[in-house]
């Protein structure tokens, strides 16, 4: 199952236990494939990265709970109380592609001591901090999530090794990227529907069109959840949908992956359908990142490849920055403005295209 697609399935298929042969170098039959799937769609699934049985149900189901809880308990979490974009955002208070999502999620990251802001080198560095976890009500879901984190660790260095040798370079070509402290974090989500009985408003986005500003992303949809929901449009194309094939992660390309192959990988925008009426939807993300401090230099790509890289897609909102502290804390002061304007108001004018602060209360 290498590489496959279907007229109505633009997006390929691969087993990530197939990528090595058994004398431990890549299967070029993969990497060829892994490569090919980043350029053209930007999207993949992914079955056969080493999910415990039952893994993906107590993760889910950990989530599930949390999301069920009384409103005042979620908010214990509230992440404008946390200066570094952690913790629980309400239904309705992320901001993408400047609108309001059906969304409530908790943000967390590697778990590191907040540093003293006279201490801070670059603004970037208030994003390190402590995580918020139920702890209290639902103690489960920081481990569960925790472990979740470190698996997708592990399949997002293996994939970042695969995709080196598929652009021709040595498969540790971007170990130092990630090296120290990588700026990974994750995102436990719930999309919800108006009450049943009501309709949706025209304008309802679960998440809004953007690109991830990561390396890679590694997204978990609820195989139990609906089938609707995620979709994204591949270069040159009209919006597909990416439904949930069982325990599978999808698998699609950040800014800093576009920044670093000059546009040859794409950061394919994708979006969530709102959910409907009386209806919700689970999803995990894990954004696979660089140190803060790391540089997305362009890699030197084949002749061949860099024939067809076309440079990367900038637009007047939406500044791609090679360093990644800096392209990161562009996405998260303009996902998240009341945090922005709460903690750090000096920040959110400097944010190319990020925040009108104005329209925040
Ligand atoms: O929940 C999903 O299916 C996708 C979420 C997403 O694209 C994001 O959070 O960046
Ligand atoms: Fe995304």
């Amino acid at each position: 199952m290498t590489g496959l697609t279907t007229a109505n399935d633009p997006v390929p298929t691969l087993r990530l236990d197939r990528a090595r042969r058994p004398d431990g170098s890549f299967d070029p039959a993969f990497t060829d494939a892994l490569r090919d799937a980043l350029h053209r769609i930007g999207f993949l699934r992914l079955h056969g990265f080493g999910v415990a049985p039952g893994q993906v149900a107590e993760l889910m189901a950990a989530a599930g709970a949390f999301f069920d809880l009384p409103p005042e308990q979620r908010l214990a979490l509230d992440n404008r109380e946390s200066p570094h974009f952690r913790g629980y955002t309400r239904l309705g208070h992320e901001i993408t592609a400047g609108r309001p999502d059906a969304r409530e999620q908790i943000d967390f990251g590697p778990e590191l001591p907040a540093r003293p802001r006279a201490e801070w080198d670059e603004p970037y560095q208030l994003l390190e901090g402590p995580n918020r976890w139920p702890d209290d009500t639902v103690p489960q879901l920081r481990e569960r999530a925790h472990d979740w984190a470190d698996l997708m660790s592990r399949v997002a260095t293996e994939l970042t090794r695969a995709l080196a040798a598929g652009l021709g370079l040595p498969e540790d070509h971007f170990d130092p990227l990630f090296t120290g402290e990588p700026h990974w974090f994750g995102k436990v989500i719930r999309y919800v529907g108006p009450p049943a009985g009501e309709t949706l408003t025209p304008d309802a986005q679960g998440v809004g069109p953007h690109a991830d500003w990561g390396f890679l992303t590694l997204l978990l949809q609820d195989p139990e959840g609906p089938a609707a929901g995620l979709q994204a449009r591949p270069p040159g194309s009209d919006w597909v949908d990416v439904p949930p094939h069982g325990d599978s992660l999808v698998i699609n390309v950040g800014e800093m992956l576009e920044v670093a192959t000059d546009g040859y990988l794409v950061a394919t925008p994708h979006r969530v359908l709102a959910c409907g009426p009386g209806t919700t939807r689970q999803s995990v993300g894990f954004f696979w990142s660089p140190r803060l401090d790391a540089r997305l230099d362009p890699v030197p790509l084949p002749a061949d490849l860099a024939a067809q890289a076309p440079g990367v897609h900038e637009t007047a909102q939406n500044a791609l920055l090679p360093r990644f502290g800096d392209n990161a804390l562009k996405g998260w002061l303009r996902s998240h403005p009341e945090v922005a304007i709460r903690h750090h108001p000096e920040l959110v004018r400097t944010a190319r295209g990020s925040v009108d602060a104005e329209s925040v209360q």
